[in-house]
């Protein structure tokens, strides 16, 4: 069996006094599209900035195709929540874009060169957004931003994607268009997607788990209710069949 792209082993990770991620386990392989479900505050985004570097655990260790360090993490694209850009920034969609080569520029003075505009063009066309490249950013729709942002992160070939609730802001039918474009990335690299729209696992993904400070993990896309009860600590009825996909969560008084 090929090594995971991803290798979590018993991370703890401990926030002001709090623990917030206990013993979380996870390999994520080549040809996953997984996704991690949770409640607010379960720990999904911290879970992302550990395997990014941003964070350090308290204990556990993270390996990126088997390595660790700044050179295995160049490996992974992340596209973080759209509420972590400023898109009034004045910057075309272009240099936005470009802007994800240069963790990957190793001189000094840091300066693009053929390859960093090469792949910036081939992102641009990947993402339908080659028409707006020299738009502002800020003059784009929530839809467009959000191609753009995914533009970003795949300027450096990444092997894995990481996004972070990436259709909150968009309607339906952008969603639909934008699990399509994952459906076509997921040929050139593993994807990660943290994310509250249930209803798209059953068709897209293709491993689930659950995050609430632990991760409750299943081996294909199924959501069962055992996991979603253990992860949201409340009853919870899952239409797992049928569309759209739904979760009802019932809470008692003293939840
Ligand atoms: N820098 C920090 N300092 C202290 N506590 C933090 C910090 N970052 C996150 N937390 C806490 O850790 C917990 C997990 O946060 P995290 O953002 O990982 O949750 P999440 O599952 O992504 O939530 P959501 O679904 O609401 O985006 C929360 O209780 C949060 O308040």
């Amino acid at each position: 069996m090929t090594i995971p792209v991803i290798e979590v082993e018993d991370v703890r990770v401990r926030l002001r006094g709090h623990t917030v991620l206990e013993d979380v386990n996870l390999a994520v392989h080549q040809d996953d599209f997984y996704a991690i479900i949770g409640p607010n505050g379960g720990g999904k985004t911290t879970l992302l900035k550990v395997i990014l570097g941003l964070l350090q655990p308290s204990c556990g260790t993270v390996r990126i195709l088997g390595g660790t360090g700044a050179a295995a993490r160049k490996e992974l694209g992340y596209v973080p929540q759209f509420r972590t850009f400023d898109f009034e920034y004045p910057i075309t969609v272009r240099e936005m874009v470009i802007s994800g080569r240069l963790g990957h520029i190793t001189r000094f003075p840091r300066r693009y060169g053929a390859e960093d505009h090469a792949r910036t063009e081939e992102a641009l066309r990947m993402m339908g957004i080659a028409d707006l490249a020299d738009r502002q950013i800020r003059d784009l729709s929530g839809g467009e931003q959000q191609r753009a942002i995914i533009a970003r992160a795949l300027v450096g070939d990444p092997k894995v994607l990481l996004l972070d609730e990436p259709t909150v802001y968009v309607d339906a039918p952008t969603a639909a268009q934008f699990y399509s474009i994952l459906d076509r990335l997921r040929e050139r690299m593993a994807i990660v997607l943290v994310t509250h729209d249930i209803g798209v696992i059953p068709e897209h993904v293709t491993r689930v788990a659950c995050l609430n400070r632990r991760l409750y993990t299943h081996d294909t896309n199924e959501i069962t209710p055992d996991m979603l009860e253990a992860a949201y600590h409340c009853p919870v009825d899952l239409i797992a069949h049928g569309v759209p996909h739904r979760v009802f969560s019932e809470h008692t008084e003293e939840e």
